[in-house]
């Protein structure tokens, strides 16, 4: 655990960077500052591995102050991840990886070892090894950055605007891969980012800093979308927060049906019978295949038969959100959403309506149930759709 208390820092000039900031960034999670330019989190950051002195307050870890530590011995605790990277140019990408384990004097056959190793781990190919960083995309060298940073697999890792430098493509890839990374190791990991939705779909919990250094709101996502503590907080998370809370809401707590449902070998009669003008045909395996509009069948045969219009995006009934669920009904001909198992195989179907009662009793939605029903479990990393 990292805990600030009552840290400020004042710089000669006057400029407060930071003023009496007080926060627990919990063992083993994702905590994010986000906020205004100019807000402190970076100072925040730095204070953790003593590249900045507060001027008042103190930063323990796990309950020992960072001043009783020698910055050297502290920093090789501690992973420090920066926008750009910042390799060194003249070393390959492996001895770039290897850099505190050569500090700690392994020997060099195991460094660079552990350095392959490490670029497995963050999706590059060791092939790559003997480059240099000007022969790497930005998308990788971000990955190097990360990979060296866990070189000496430290408990805590500071990532400073990591993922800002790259496209939104790229940038969604490498936070992905980022929160399956973290599953299997569990860093202490503090996230610098401007960018409200990067916070949201990372953090565990997200810390809101406004100019002055002020500390203003410290929530998990979904708390802070759902009650932002101030206009501020409000302000900058931004006028759809209604829909991004969606993100937390399991889509398995929707209704689904199996009406207008047919199997592609069924009778074009059968499919005539349907309600709403839509039937969904699914194979033999109950795939889904495409929706038959059942104004322009043909006159004989099966529904198989019939021009099928895509389903578009699917959801999983198990993983997603009703946020993804909702998109994928209304992106739909049918204005059906279509959930899948894991195999993606047919579990039901739910329809706009559907999801809005299961908003509803998520508590989520503005008719939310009487404040005794219990929220049902928000989907985990449930931002990320
Ligand atoms: N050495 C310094 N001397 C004086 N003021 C400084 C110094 N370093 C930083 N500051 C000021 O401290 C404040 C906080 O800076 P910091 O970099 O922590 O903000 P930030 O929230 O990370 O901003 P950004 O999102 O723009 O990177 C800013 O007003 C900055 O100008």
């Amino acid at each position: 655990m990292i805990t600030f208390e009552g840290v400020t820092k004042r710089y000669p000039d006057g400029t407060v960077a930071l003023d009496d900031v007080s926060l627990e960034c919990p063992t083993g999670r994702i905590t994010v500052f986000v906020g205004t330019s100019g807000g402190g989190k970076t100072t925040a950051l730095r204070t953790i591995n003593r590249m900045v002195e507060p001027t008042g307050g103190r930063v323990l870890i796990d309950g020992g102050d960072v001043r009783e530590r020698r910055p050297a011995e502290l920093r090789r605790g501690i992973g420090y991840v920066i926008q750009h990277a910042g390799l060194f140019p003249h070393r390959t990408i492996e001895d770039n990886i290897a850099t505190v384990p050569y500090l700690l004097r392994w020997n060099k056959k195991k460094a660079r070892a552990t350095a392959h190793e490490l670029m497995e781990r963050v999706g590059l190919d060791p092939s790559m090894a003997r480059r240099y960083p000007f022969q790497l995309s930005g998308g990788q060298q971000q990955r190097v950055g990360v990979a060296r940073a866990l070189a000496a697999d430290p408990p805590i890792m500071l990532m400073d605007e990591p993922f800002s430098a790259v496209d939104p493509v790229v940038r969604g890839e490498l936070q992905d891969e980022f929160l399956r990374l973290q599953d299997e190791l569990h860093k202490t990991i503090v996230f610098v980012t401007h960018d409200i939705d990067e916070a949201i779909k990372l953090g565990d919990r997200v810390a809101v800093f406004q100019t002055g250094g002020k500390l203003v709101q410290v929530d998990a996502p979904e708390d802070l979308l759902a009650r932002p503590a101030d206009d501020f907080v409000a302000g900058f998370i931004g006028h759809d927060r209604g829909i991004r809370r969606l993100s937390f809401v399991p889509a398995s707590g929707a209704p689904l049906t199996e009406r207008d449902v047919l199997a592609a070998d069924a009778p074009v009669e059968r499919a005539r019978e349907a309600g709403d003008g839509w039937v969904l045909v699914v194979d033999g395996d109950r795939r889904p295949l495409g929706w038959a509009a059942t104004g322009v069948l043909p006159s004989s045969g099966t529904v198989g038969d019939a021009a099928l219009a895509p389903i578009g995006h699917t959801f999983t009934v198990e993983s997603d959100s009703v946020r993804a669920a909702l998109d994928a009904a209304i992106l739909s001909p049918s204005g059906r959403a279509v959930g899948v198992d894991g195999d993606g195989r047919l579990v039901g179907v739910a329809d706009q309506h559907d999801l809005t009662a299961a908003i509803a009793t998520s508590g989520a939605g503005v008719a939310a149930e009487p404040a005794d029903t219990p929220p049902a479990e928000p989907v985990k990393g449930g931002a990320g759709d």
